[in-house]
C-alpha cells in the first residue's frame, strides 16, 4: 500500500494476539513502516515487542486484526515472504565448535539467493575472524555473526529483536554504525530495543508498546516534543521560589524543589527561560547549575511510565532505560502530565520555599 507517496512495507492493523490461557499480549495495535525507514519498537518488558514482532515474522498466526509484509500475509503467505526478510536470531544455536566460516556456509545452504559467505562477513566485519571457532569469539562478534546470518538472503526486511543486549559501548557503536548503513543502503529495518538511546540515535520513528497497546507513535523529535522541557537551577542564598515571578505567567506547568536546587517543567523553553533569566537579570542574583534542555527520549520514556503507573497502580522498574540499565515502570503517552500542576504564582510547595 502506498501513502503519501510512500510504499508500507509494513502494514499492522489492529492486530492482536491472544495466548492459550486467555491472555491477550497485543490488543489492537496499529503502525507502519515505510520503505527504507528503520522503525524502533520500544517498551517495557513485557510490553508485547517480541509477541508482536512474531507475527511480523510469520512465526505466529494472529488472533485478531491484520498484517502485511511486502503485501502479503506473513503466517498463510510464509513461502512469499521468507525469503525476502532477515531475522536477526538472538543467539543462533549453531555448534559452537564450527568456524564463523562454516557456520555462515551452513546457514547459506537453507538460504535462497544467498551472498557468498566472504561478502556476509565483511558488512559486519567478521572477516579477519572468518577461521576462528564461535566459541571463541566475543560477545559482540556473536552477536554480529547473528547479524550476518540475518543478511545472507540480502533481504528487503531486516527484523532485528534486541541487536546489542549485553554489548559495550563500542560494540553498541559499531552495531549502530553497520544498522544505519544497511539503512542507508535501502533495507527497511524494524528494531526491538530496551535502549532508549539506541532508538533516539537510530531510528526514523518509533513506537512505545505499553501493556499490548501503543503509547506513542511518531519521530524521536515528535514524542519528546510531547514532554515537558526542562530549567534547573540553584535558588541564590536568601532567594526563595516565591521571589521569581509567578511561574504560571512564564509558562512553567510543574516544578520540583529540594534545598535550594530548583527544576521547573515548561512546553514554553523558550519563555521560560527567558522570564528566568531576567528575573535574575534584574535581581543581580547569578543562577548556580544552571541548565536548559529539551525532552530527551529516556525522559519522555521513564514520564509516561510514571504516569501510567500512576494511573494503573502497576510498579515501576521494567527495566527500559539507557545503556547503563536505567529502570523504568511501565506507562502510556497520553500526554496527560500527572505532577505537573497549574502554579499560580507565588505558591511553592517544598520546604525551603516561602510564598
Ligand atoms: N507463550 C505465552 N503464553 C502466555 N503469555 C505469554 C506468552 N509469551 C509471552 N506472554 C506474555 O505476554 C506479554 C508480552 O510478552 P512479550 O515477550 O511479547 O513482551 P516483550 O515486550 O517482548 O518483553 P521483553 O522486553 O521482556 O522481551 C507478557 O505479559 C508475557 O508474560
Amino acid at each position: 500500500m502506498k501513502t503519501n507517496g510512500h510504499e508500507d512495507v509494513i502494514e499492522v492493523t489492529d492486530l492482536r494476539r491472544v495466548y492459550g490461557g486467555g491472555f491477550e499480549a497485543v490488543r489492537g495495535i496499529t503502525f507502519s513502516v515505510r520503505r527504507g525507514e528503520l522503525f524502533a519498537l520500544l517498551g517495557t518488558n513485557g510490553a508485547g515487542k517480541t509477541s508482536t514482532v512474531e507475527l511480523l515474522e510469520g512465526l505466529a498466526p494472529a488472533s485478531g486484526g491484520r498484517v502485511r509484509i511486502l503485501g502479503h500475509d506473513p503466517y498463510t503467505e510464509r513461502a512469499a515472504v521468507r525469503p525476502r526478510i532477515g531475522v536477526m536470531l538472538q543467539e543462533g544455536g549453531f555448534p559452537s565448535e564450527l568456524t564463523v566460516t562454516e557456520t555462515v556456509r551452513m546457514w547459506a545452504g537453507c538460504t535462497s539467493g544467498a551472498r557468498p559467505v566472504g561478502e556476509a562477513l565483511e558488512i559486519v566485519g567478521l572477516g579477519r575472524r572468518a577461521g576462528v571457532r564461535v566459541k571463541q569469539l566475543s560477545g559482540g562478534e556473536k552477536r554480529r555473526l547473528d547479524l550476518a546470518l540475518a543478511l545472507l538472503g540480502r533481504p528487503e526486511v531486516l527484523f532485528l529483536d534486541e541487536p546489542t543486549t549485553g554489548l559495550d559501548a563500542e560494540g553498541r557503536q559499531d552495531t549502530w554504525a553497520l544498522v544505519r548503513d544497511l539503512r542507508d543502503q535501502g533495507t527497511t529495518v524494524l528494531l526491538t530495543t530496551h535502549y532508549l538511546e539506541e532508538a533516539e540515535g537510530l531510528a526514523d520513528r518509533l513506537a512505545i508498546l505499553h501493556e499490548g497497546s501503543v503509547a506513542a507513535t511518531g519521530t524521536p523529535a515528535e514524542v519528546t516534543a510531547s514532554q515537558p522541557s526542562r530549567i534547573s537551577f540553584e535558588l541564590p542564598d536568601g532567594y526563595f521560589l516565591g521571589d521569581l515571578p509567578p511561574l504560571g505567567e512564564l509558562g512553567v506547568t510543574g516544578h520540583d524543589v529540594e534545598g535550594r536546587a530548583v527544576v521547573l517543567r515548561t512546553k514554553e523553553l523558550q519563555r521560560a527561560a527567558t522570564g528566568v533569566l531576567l528575573w535574575a537579570e534584574r535581581a543581580r542574583v547569578e543562577l548556580r547549575r544552571l541548565e536548559v534542555r529539551s525532552a530527551s527520549l529516556e525522559e519522555a520514556f521513564l514520564r509516561i511510565a510514571r504516569e501510567t503507573a500512576a494511573r494503573t497502580g502497576t510498579g515501576a522498574g521494567t527495566g527500559a532505560g539507557t545503556g547503563a540499565g536505567t529502570g523504568a515502570g511501565t506507562g502510556a503517552v497520553a500526554g496527560a502530565v500527572a505532577d505537573d500542576k497549574a502554579l499560580t504564582g507565588t505558591k511553592a510547595r517544598k520546604d525551603g520555599v516561602s510564598a
